[in-house]
């Protein structure tokens, strides 16, 4: 296995941002995203400002496959190449990068749909990352595209329009190593195993459940890979919106290493907080000790190559 450097996990505050009023006007949704940012910043929470803000899956377009190219940016971003916001293709990185030098915080950009840089016929559904000096520091694309049909129920197929990732993805801040998912993919504990097995202490998944799935599995899944993982896990809805074309569950939320909801959010826009604490990662790993019981002489550890 590679060898990953990982920082020490330190107490943070982590703010996710249930966002509402997300229309057809992109300006609007950008102008939006940005101005509920600034008030996650300014919020009371604590004595401090949070140290990471996370946005919501598809913040600045309705969801839904026939959007994505419609509303899809190049990005161009190369990991581990120096990468110019000032340059960049997409208005919706600019103002994700101009707002966290603003402010000086970390911000995980929720997802956008996103063109590729060489192929003018391929999209993906993207999160990106920026520290506080506004540096473009890491991209996630949705490894497992929401492809699903319960009769009745819910139809949806992003693979019409979308193409997975083909990457896993995890960037380190000074207060910890933070890995990446969108949405569906929290429904693959493999992607969230390899992660916290190589050092993650936290996972965040911009989300948008629906109705249907949203109350069986949304915390279902999140307190399932925190305890599976003894990790911090987080997922970050837009508010629920009924005259949109996609009707998301809400309910954004933070899990702890014990699986104990910590935090979550209604249905309507609203912002939440939670400290997270790293005796919490501790005491869970001390009192259970999965992470150092496992079997691999029996079976296969998935997170080594
Ligand atoms: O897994 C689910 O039930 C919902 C997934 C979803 O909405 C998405 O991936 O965007």
């Amino acid at each position: 296995m590679s060898v990953i450097s990982t920082p020490p996990l330190r107490a943070f505050t982590l703010a996710l941002i249930q966002l509402g009023n997300i229309g057809s006007n992109k300006l609007k949704n950008l102008q939006h995203a940005r101005e509920m940012i600034v008030k996650a910043a300014q919020g009371k929470h604590s004595t401090k400002k949070p140290d990471i803000i996370v946005l919501p899956e598809c913040f600045n377009s309705p969801y839904g496959h026939t959007h994505f190219p419609v509303y899809a940016e190049k990005i161009g971003y190369v990991p581990g190449k120096l990468y110019d916001v000032q340059q960049s293709p997409s208005e919706s990185v600019q103002m994700l990068s101009s707002v966290a030098k603003e402010i000086r915080t970390w911000i995980i950009g929720g997802s956008i749909p996103e063109q590729d840089a060489e192929s003018d016929n391929k999209f993906y559904n993207t999160c990106t990352v920026y520290n506080p000096d506004g540096d473009l520091v890491a991209i996630h694309r949705k490894v497992h595209l929401f492809d699903i049909d319960i009769p009745g129920k819910i139809k949806f197929k992003e693979s019409e329009t979308l193409t997975g990732g083909t990457t896993l993805n995890a960037f380190n801040t000074d207060f910890a190593r933070i890995g990446l998912g969108i949405c569906y993919d929290i429904r693959f504990p493999e992607m969230a195993m390899i992660a916290a097995r190589q050092g993650c202490h936290m996972l965040i998944y911009p989300g948008a459940f629906n109705l249907t799935t949203g109350p069986l599995h949304w915390e279902l899944l999140q307190r399932s890979r925190a305890v599976d993982n003894q990790v911090f896990v987080a997922m970050c809805s837009p508010a629920r919106d009924l005259t949109a074309g996609y009707h998301a569950w809400g309910h954004s939320m933070v899990v702890d290493p014990m699986a104990r909801v910590l935090k979550e959010a209604g249905e309507d826009e609203e912002i939440i907080y939670a400290d997270i604490e790293p005796d919490a990662l501790k005491d869970a790993r001390a009192g259970i000790p999965v992470t150092v019981q496992r079997r691999f002489d029996v079976y296969t550890d998935v997170s080594r190559k």
